[in-house]
């Protein structure tokens, strides 16, 4: 499904990443780890058309990503929860989970109807709706972040380090959020130093290190 070869990006004269190859299957949820400044941020930003390729190719279902800028890569189902979580702090998490689709033109009653679905699948965002982004604690936040990138995506999720300063207990439960997403038929790539916490939902892992991958290996039978 998202297929890339050879693919090097620079950041100004720097060189961030070499030669990286990855694939992600239809309905695969693959995972991306490193040490800090490994290079995951970049690579999940140029898969979203945040960052242009110096060279290589990116691919999903055969089409060539690198020509789409990065709204085309949303309306492709793309969703993308940044490691930051990006939320506006003063607005409450239904203004937050809306933006996306909003800067998307979507209507509301198709608003209304993937709000439906994306609490289906994450059900403690009914609760938080009425909340200020910043009255949420940093794993909360995730889950709205993770929510918000739901509300556009119907096929590829890139999560950057979901677990990153989350407590155990939330950590668990994005793990089974993360789990929801497969039964959904999503794939999804995730982002992380340290990914114990999905180990029994992750296909695959690619190990990152100083822009170039040194290793992928299958973490499921
Ligand atoms: N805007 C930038 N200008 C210069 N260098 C950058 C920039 N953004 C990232 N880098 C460098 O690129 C390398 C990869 O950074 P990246 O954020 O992709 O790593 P990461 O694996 O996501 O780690 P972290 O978890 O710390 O974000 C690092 O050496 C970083 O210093």
């Amino acid at each position: 499904m998202l297929e890339i070869h050879d693919l090097n990006v620079n950041i100004g004269p720097t060189a961030i990443l070499r030669n990286i190859r990855l694939r992600v299957d239809h309905g695969a949820i693959v995972g991306l780890t490193g040490r800090n400044g490994a290079g995951k941020t970049t690579l999940m930003r140029t898969i979203m058309g945040l960052l242009k390729p110096k060279s290589g190719t990116m691919q999903f279902h055969g089409q060539d990503l690198v020509a789409l800028h990065a709204h085309q890569r949303s309306a492709l189902g793309f969703g993308y929860a940044p490691e930051d979580r990006r939320l506006i702090p003063d607005l409450n998490v239904l203004e937050n989970l809306c933006t996306p689709a909003w800067a998307l033109g979507m209507k509301p009653a198709q608003i209304e109807q993937r709000l439906h679905h994306v609490q289906r699948i994450i059900p403690e965002l009914e609760e938080f709706r009425p909340r200020r982004a910043m009255q949420l604690s940093g794993g909360q936040q995730k889950l709205v972040a993770i929510g918000r990138a739901l509300m556009t995506a119907d096929k590829l999720l890139l999560l950057d380090e979901p677990f990153e300063g989350v407590a155990p207990a939330l950590s668990k439960r994005i793990a089974e959020v993360v789990g929801e997403l497969r039964k959904e038929g999503f794939s999804a790539l995730l982002s992380g130093a340290d990914l114990q916490h999905a180990a029994n939902v992750l296909d695959h892992t690619y190990q990152i290190d100083r822009g170039q991958m040194v290793a992928a290996e299958s973490t499921r039978t």
